[in-house]
């Protein structure tokens, strides 16, 4: 299914929730709508459902392959849903839950036992819980139950599957593992999909491409190495991780700085480098603070030598930790890897 969102403004009371969204999501990709709280992806998420209608007062389209449906309800829509707390019915087992959609269609649209049966053993084992059909829902674990959600809305056949914030209350090795899971799950069935979150990293692991949202506008869409490598503005860089915030000048290639300057550049921890303290390429020099070991990469805290309040942050290898003898204390200088501008032409 095709889904294009065409200068959707949508108002609640005095409040613009929504303003001019124009957005094309393709058959069969993974969209995540990424943003703060309150940016309004939810919002638009329901809208794309029908749970929201453009109503008098607002305006735009949205096209389900080619048909406008903005005001038509969800049961016009054809889509499955799964949110963060999804509430499976405590009475039934896993089985009926997935079945439930099956059971209460329309009687010309009806499968037989037989069929339902067969369907639902299908997606139990596409889940990974063949074998927990006769279980109930507090005989699961967190994420099992989210399992059984997504089977829940997959049952009927959707054209498309609406996700808000679906492993949100899960903890983070739960998280990690089903997002994964969902992603080759996603891949296999070739479902379009639209997925609400505010973790950047969940949207950077699982989605084909990003649209990034603040106060009712999309700031930015792209693929997850765009929105990342080549963020459109402040707001973007910003969301999408930490950053080191300068204030300065190009000079012949290298960043000067000027605490007056209007120009900031925004470098990411990983894009600066340690190098001696005495080195002529140095932008400042600066004491090393704290050092954080555990994980991937190495972390480092500096602070500014000439003005301790301000903190850096860089990211190194562990090689390049060992290589390079850091202690804590050390005064060292900092060089930035890159120096990139933004499409609107402010440093980063
Ligand atoms: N029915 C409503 N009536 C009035 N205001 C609403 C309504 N629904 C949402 N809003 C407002 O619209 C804005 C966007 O809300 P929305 O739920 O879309 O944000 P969100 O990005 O999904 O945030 P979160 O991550 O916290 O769920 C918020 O300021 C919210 O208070």
């Amino acid at each position: 299914m095709k889904i294009e969102v065409k200068n959707l403004t949508k108002n609640f009371g005095n409040f613009v929730a929504l303003e001019n969204i124009n957005l094309d999501i393709v058959d069969g990709e993974l969209l995540a709508l990424l943003g703060p709280s309150g940016s309004g992806k939810t919002t638009l998420l329901r809208m794309i459902a029908g749970l929201e209608t453009v109503d008098d007062k607002d305006s735009g389209e949205i096209l389900f392959n080619g048909i406008n449906v903005a005001k038509k309800d969800i049961g016009g829509r054809d889509i499955g849903f799964v949110f963060q707390h999804y509430a499976l019915f405590r009475h039934m087992t896993v089985f009926e839950n997935i079945a439930f959609g099956l059971r209460v269609k329309p009687k010309k649209q009806k499968l037989s036992n037989k069929e339902i049966e067969e369907k639902v053993n299908k997606l139990l084992k596409l889940i990974q819980l063949d074998g927990f059909a006769s279980r109930f829902p507090w005989q699961l674990s967190g994420g099992q139950r989210q399992r059984v959600a997504l089977a829940r809305a997959l049952a009927v056949e959707p054209k498309v599957l609406l996700l808000d914030e679906p492993f949100g209350a899960l903890d983070a090795k739960v998280r990690t593992d089903l997002r994964r899971w969902l992603k080759e799950l996603q891949e296999e069935l070739g479902i379009t999909t639209i997925l609400v979150t505010h973790d950047q990293e969940e949207a950077l692991e699982v989605a084909n491409r990003i649209v990034v949202i603040s106060t009712g506008k999309i700031e930015q869409v792209g693929t997850p190495e765009e929105v990342f490598h080549n963020p459109k503005n402040e707001f973007v860089i910003n969301f999408l991780g930490n950053v080191n915030l300068f204030h300065g000048r190009v000079d012949d290639g290298k960043l000067n700085l000027e605490d007056s300057s209007d120009n900031k550049y925004l470098i990411r921890p990983h894009e600066l480098e340690i190098i001696s303290v005495n080195d002529k390429e140095a932008i400042l020099q600066a004491k090393v603070k704290y050092i954080q070991l555990a994980g991937s990469f190495v972390k480092i805290d500096l602070s500014h030598l000439n003005d301790e309040t301000k903190t850096l942050m860089v990211e190194i290898s562990h090689s390049e930790f060992k290589e390079k003898n850091i202690q804590k204390g050390n005064l060292v200088g900092i060089r930035p890897r890159t120096l990139r501008t933004f499409e609107d032409g402010a440093g980063i």
